[in-house]
């Protein structure tokens, strides 16, 4: 069931630099209870993505069109009283930084409370024992005496625990994470990441993860979309994409060779520059940077189709199904002269090697890629 449907959503900020467009027409949907991750290099509009989905985007910013469908309402048209209702109690969301998402003149056992109070109707008693419930579900050790007990008194990995707990504190149907576990240390990363497993799979909870990691990605998440300057230039279950990528820039990103279920792992560096929102380059707007760019990638902007049929020159066609491979590159239109040629080698948990291979003209082999 489509959870979350946004579509052709466009948010630009006004600077002295000029309109900067962070986010710039995409669409895409959810369903309930699965985990979709948006992975992308800094500034490519990831977290205006998220943010904008509860309207917090704040001057000089501003959503400039497009629709937000969540359970049937369009957020983008919901009075404030509306959004207030939905935010909490329907959408939660995690941030990087957990200090500031909690309260410091509160314990957090009343921050969680007060969660629970805002939404439900229930008694102080009510409240303060379904809040030790949440704190030992996440995690907090002796959570009965913790609940008295102020966010300065809590490490960052707990306070971040703390701020899971209130999110989930009236059972949202999707929660928006974004960079949940980045500043944290490594090993408090990966009792976090653990929670928010458990969770994915337990729990009907849609999560909508952005994140640098691909580690995470390959634990965490169901699908992947890849913002691009603004766009998403690819999008695929999260398998395909580790294994065949589609996208010139999805390949430069998995060039550190993944392992999937293995240690998290960065995304690479591509070389280049991330280009400038405010004027961005004709055409695709990763062809300075692509290895296989033609003259026609400067002129014409490719729109995001299946990779798997024919190639046809004719324009986006909305797929209904999700789980469909997307990607914005010319090759995909059969515009694309000379193809792509690129090998992507992925080592997975066995240490069995999978290849796949890209050959000029679009002529792949796939070795056992699948
Ligand atoms: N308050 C703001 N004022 C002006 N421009 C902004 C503002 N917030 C974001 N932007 C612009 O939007 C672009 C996208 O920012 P966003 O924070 O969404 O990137 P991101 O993909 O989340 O990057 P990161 O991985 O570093 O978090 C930025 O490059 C910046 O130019
Ligand atoms: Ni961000």
């Amino acid at each position: 069931m489509t959870l979350l449907e946004v579509e052709d959503l466009v948010v630009q900020f006004y600077t002295d630099d000029g309109v900067v467009r962070a986010v710039d027409g995409i669409s895409y949907e959810l369903r309930a209870g699965e985990t979709l991750g948006l992975v992308g290099e800094s500034g490519a509009g990831k977290s205006v993505a998220s943010l904008a989905l509860l309207r917090l985007i704040r001057a000089p910013g501003e959503i400039v069109r497009g629709e937000i469908r969540f359970g049937g309402r369009d957020l983008l048209a919901c009075s404030d009283d509306e959004l207030r209702a939905i935010r909490g109690s329907e959408i939660a969301m995690v941030f990087q930084d957990p200090d500031a998402a909690l309260n410091p003149v509160y314990t957090v056992g009343e921050q969680i409370a007060e969660a629970i109070r805002t939404h439900e109707d229930v008694s102080d008693a009510e409240a303060r024992e379904r809040a030790i419930d949440l704190l030992e579900r996440v995690g907090i050790p002796d959570a009965p005496a913790r609940y008295a007990d102020y966010p300065h008194e809590f490490s960052g990995g707990m306070q971040q625990r703390v701020v899971i707990a209130m999110a989930l504190s009236c059972d949202p149907d999707l929660l928006v994470c974004d960079e949940p576990t980045t500043g944290l240390d490594v090993t408090v990363q990966a009792g976090i990441l653990e929670l928010l497993a458990d969770l994915a799979a337990q729990s009907d909870t849609a999560i909508q993860l952005v994140t640098h990691d691909l580690g995470i990605v390959a634990e965490l998440c169901d699908r992947v979309l890849v913002q691009y300057a603004g766009e998403i230039v690819e999008r695929a279950p999260v398998e395909e994409l580790y294994y065949d990528p589609k996208h010139p820039y999805t390949v430069g990103l998995l060039a550190s060779i993944p392992r999937l279920g293995d240690d998290s792992e960065r995304l690479a560096t591509v070389p280049g520059t991330a280009p400038s929102l405010v004027d961005p380059p004709t055409g695709c707007r990763f062809h300075p940077r692509c290895p296989y760019a033609e003259e026609s990638c400067a002129r014409r902007h490719p729109p995001l189709v299946e990779t798997d049929t024919e190639p046809s020159a004719g324009d986006a066609d909305p797929d209904p199904d999700p789980e469909t491979h997307l990607a914005a590159c010319l090759e995909y239109t059969g515009e694309l002269e000379d193809g792509l040629d690129y090998e992507v080698r992925v080592r997975d948990g066995d240490r069995r090697e999978r290849e796949s291979n890209r050959e000029p003209n679009g002529d792949e082999r796939r070795g056992d890629s699948r």
